[in-house]
C-alpha cells in the first residue's frame, strides 16, 4: 500500500453516539472518511462472507468478533477508499487487546493520530439505543446488557492504554448532538 493513511480511532460504549459524530465530521470536513467496524461486520454478515456465521454468533452474543476478520474488513475498506492522504475515522475499533495487537501486527505502517473517546453514563446509552429504531438484532435489551459488560471489561482497558500513550481525547457525550460535536472539534483541534 502506498501513501500515508492517518487514523483516528473512535471509542465509547454502545449507543454513545460514535456513528452520529463521525457522520457529522465527514459531512463538514471532506478529508475525513468514516469507517464503522460494526457496519462493516453487519455488511459481511448480510453478504457472502466466509465467516458470516462467526460474525452473526458473536454480534448476537454481544461479544467481539475475532480480530483477523475485522482488521481484514477495515484494511479492504481503507484500500477501497483510496489509501493515501485520507484521515480515517475508525468507529468502534479497537475493542479489545486482541484487536489492538492484530491491528499493530497487520497495519504497523498506519499512523494512529489519537483515540477519540466519547464518554457517557450507561443509562443514557441504553436510552439512546432504545429510541434509535432501525431494528438492529443486537439492540435487543438483553444483548445490550451483554454489550455493556463487554465494553467495560474489554474496551475500557484499551481506552486506558491510549490514555497512557498520551493519545486519548475525551469528550462527554451527554450533551446535545451539537454540543458534543463542538467539543469533538475542540478535542481534535479542528477550527
Ligand atoms: N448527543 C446526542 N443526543 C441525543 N441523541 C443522540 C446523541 N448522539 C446520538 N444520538 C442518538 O442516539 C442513538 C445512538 O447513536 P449512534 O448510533 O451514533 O451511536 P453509536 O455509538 O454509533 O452506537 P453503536 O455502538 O450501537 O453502533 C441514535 O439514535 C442517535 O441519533
Ligand atoms: O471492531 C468491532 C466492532 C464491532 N463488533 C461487533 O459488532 C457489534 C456492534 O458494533 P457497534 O460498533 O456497536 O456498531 C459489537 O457489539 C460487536 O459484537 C466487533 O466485534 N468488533
Amino acid at each position: 500500500m502506498e501513501g500515508s493513511a492517518k487514523v483516528i480511532f473512535v471509542l465509547g460504549g454502545p449507543g454513545v453516539g460514535k456513528g452520529t459524530q463521525c457522520q457529522k465530521l465527514v459531512q463538514e470536513h471532506s478529508n475525513f472518511v468514516h469507517l464503522s467496524a460494526g457496519e462493516l461486520l453487519r455488511g459481511a454478515r448480510a453478504g457472502n462472507h466466509r465467516f458470516k456465521e462467526v460474525i452473526e454468533s458473536n454480534i448476537n452474543a454481544g461479544r467481539i468478533v475475532p480480530s483477523e476478520i475485522t482488521v481484514e474488513l477495515l484494511r479492504e475498506a481503507m484500500i477501497n477508499q483510496g489509501w493515501a492522504a485520507k484521515r480515517f475515522l475508525i468507529d468502534g475499533f479497537p475493542r479489545n487487546e486482541e484487536n489492538y495487537e492484530t491491528w499493530n501486527r497487520i497495519l504497523p505502517e498506519v499512523e494512529v493520530e489519537c483515540c477519540l473517546f466519547l464518554d457517557c453514563n450507561h443509562d443514557l446509552m441504553v436510552e439512546r439505543i432504545r429510541s434509535r429504531g432501525g431494528g438492529r438484532s443486537d439492540d435487543d435489551p438483553e444483548i445490550v446488557k451483554k454489550r455493556l459488560v463487554t465494553y467495560e471489561e474489554q474496551t475500557r482497558p484499551i481506552i486506558n492504554r491510549y490514555q497512557s500513550l498520551g493519545k486519548l481525547r475525551t469528550v462527554s457525550s451527554e450533551g446535545t448532538l451539537e454540543e458534543v460535536y463542538q467539543n469533538v472539534l475542540s478535542a481534535l483541534e479542528i477550527s
